[in-house]
C-alpha cells in the first residue's frame, strides 16, 4: 500500500531543530494570559424554532442566533436540515479522498491542485499545522471535468474502487445544503442589524465560497502541537461539521474553551467580514485545533464569501474599520502570513 500520510513529522522535527528567530513580542502576545477551561457552555440552538407557527418562538430562535454571534462568535445548531445520512455519506467520501497516496495528492491530479498539508510558511513549531486539507471551490464541485484526472488514474483505481458519480453527487448535495443553511443564518443576522432583505445575499457569491476538507492525523509528539494554528476565518460565516474526536478550541475572553462535539450538530462561526460589516456587533473569534495522540480527526468547513470586488463597509457610522474589498483583504492576509508567519486580519483596517 502506498503511503497516504504527508511527511508531517519530518517537517515538524526540522522546525524543532532549527527554530528561526521570531520576535519576542509575537510569542509573548500569543502565550500570555491564556488558560484552558475544560468544558465550554457554548450555545446550542435548535433551528426547529425558525419553522414554528408561533411568531414569538421564531423571534426567540433568531434572537438566540444573534446573541450567540455577538457574545461568543460561535454556536452549535441542531435540526439544521442536513440529514445525518448525508453527513455520514460525505464523511465516507472525505475519508476515501484522504486515503489516496500522498504522491497523488501533491501531484495535483487529485481535485485540481486543491491539496495542502503542514505549513510551508512556518519558521517555528508554533506556526505549524499538523493537518492536511482539500480546498474545494463550490463552482468546481458541479463541474463534470473536476474529477476527471482523479478517476482516470489507473493506479489509484486499483487501490480504491470508487463510484465516480457517487462521489461528486454526494459532495454537490452536501455543498448545496451547507450553502442554504449559511445563507439562512446570514440573512437572520443581517436583518437583525436592520439591513434590507437580500442585501448580504447579493454580496455573497458562489464563485468564491468553498469547502475545506480537513484531516488531522494522530500526533504522538505532544498534545500541545497545533492541528490548526490559532486563526480567525476571513469570510462572512463558516459552518463546520466535525466528527466525535474533539480538539477544536475557541477563545472566550482570555480563555481557550474546548468545544465538545455533539453527534450530527453543526458548528457556526462568524468570520472577519461579518465582524467588519456589523461594526463589531458580531465577533470573529480566534480558534485553533489541538492534535490527538491516538486518533485521527476529520472536519469539513463551508465558507460563505462575497465576490472579490465586493466592498465590505460597516452597516452604520461611525465605522470602526475603513472600507475594503474582499480581494484586498485576502491579499493583505496572505502578505502578512508570508512576512510574519501570522495573520493580522481586521486590525490592519482599523480607522
Ligand atoms: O477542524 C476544525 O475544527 C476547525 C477548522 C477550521 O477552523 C478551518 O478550517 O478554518
Ligand atoms: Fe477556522
Amino acid at each position: 500500500m502506498l503511503e497516504s500520510n504527508p511527511p508531517l513529522l519530518r517537517h515538524f522535527e526540522a522546525l524543532l531543530r532549527h527554530p528561526a528567530e521570531i520576535p519576542a513580542l509575537e510569542c509573548d502576545e500569543r502565550q500570555s494570559g491564556e488558560f484552558m477551561e475544560e468544558i465550554g457552555q457554548l450555545p446550542l440552538i435548535d433551528l426547529n424554532g425558525l419553522k414554528c407557527h408561533d411568531v414569538m418562538e421564531r423571534l426567540a430562535c433568531s434572537t438566540r442566533i444573534c446573541r450567540a454571534s455577538s457574545e461568543w462568535g460561535f454556536f452549535q445548531v441542531i435540526n439544521h436540515g442536513i440529514s445525518s445520512e448525508l453527513l455520514r455519506k460525505m464523511k465516507r467520501e472525505q475519508v476515501k479522498l484522504f486515503q489516496a497516496p500522498f504522491e497523488m495528492k501533491v501531484s495535483g491530479g487529485l481535485l485540481n491542485n486543491s491539496y495542502t498539508w503542514g505549513t510551508t510558511t512556518a519558521t517555528s513549531p508554533n506556526q505549524f499545522s499538523w493537518s492536511e486539507a482539500f480546498h474545494i471551490p463550490l463552482t468546481e464541485i458541479s463541474e463534470e471535468t473536476y474529477y476527471g484526472e482523479y478517476f482516470s488514474s489507473l493506479r489509484y483505481n486499483l487501490i480504491l474502487s470508487f463510484s465516480t458519480s457517487g462521489n461528486r453527487e454526494v459532495m454537490k448535495e452536501f455543498a448545496a445544503a451547507m450553502s442554504k443553511l449559511a445563507r439562512l443564518l446570514a440573512e437572520i443576522l443581517s436583518e437583525n442589524l436592520g439591513s434590507q432583505k437580500g442585501e448580504l445575499e447579493d454580496l455573497c457569491d458562489e464563485s468564491t465560497c468553498f469547502l475545506r476538507l480537513n484531516r488531522y492525523p494522530a500526533c504522538q509528539i505532544s498534545p500541545e502541537v497545533f492541528g490548526l494554528v490559532p486563526h480567525t476565518d476571513s469570510d462572512f460565516l463558516t459552518i463546520l461539521c466535525q466528527d466525535q474526536v474533539g480538539g477544536l478550541q475557541l477563545k472566550k475572553g482570555s480563555k481557550w474553551v474546548a468545544v465538545k462535539p455533539i453527534q450530527d450538530a453543526l458548528l457556526v462561526n462568524i468570520g472577519d467580514l461579518f465582524q467588519a460589516w456589523s461594526n463589531d456587533v458580531y465577533k470573529s473569534v480566534e480558534h485553533k485545533v489541538m492534535v490527538n495522540r491516538k486518533t485521527e480527526r476529520y472536519s469539513i468547513a463551508y465558507f460563505l464569501c462575497p465576490s472579490y470586488d465586493s466592498l465590505i463597509a460597516s452597516f452604520k457610522e461611525p465605522s470602526i474599520y475603513r472600507k475594503f474589498t474582499f480581494g484586498e483583504y485576502r491579499k493583505r492576509v496572505q502578505e502578512d502570513v508570508k512576512k510574519t508567519g501570522y495573520k493580522i486580519g481586521l486590525q490592519r483596517f482599523l480607522l
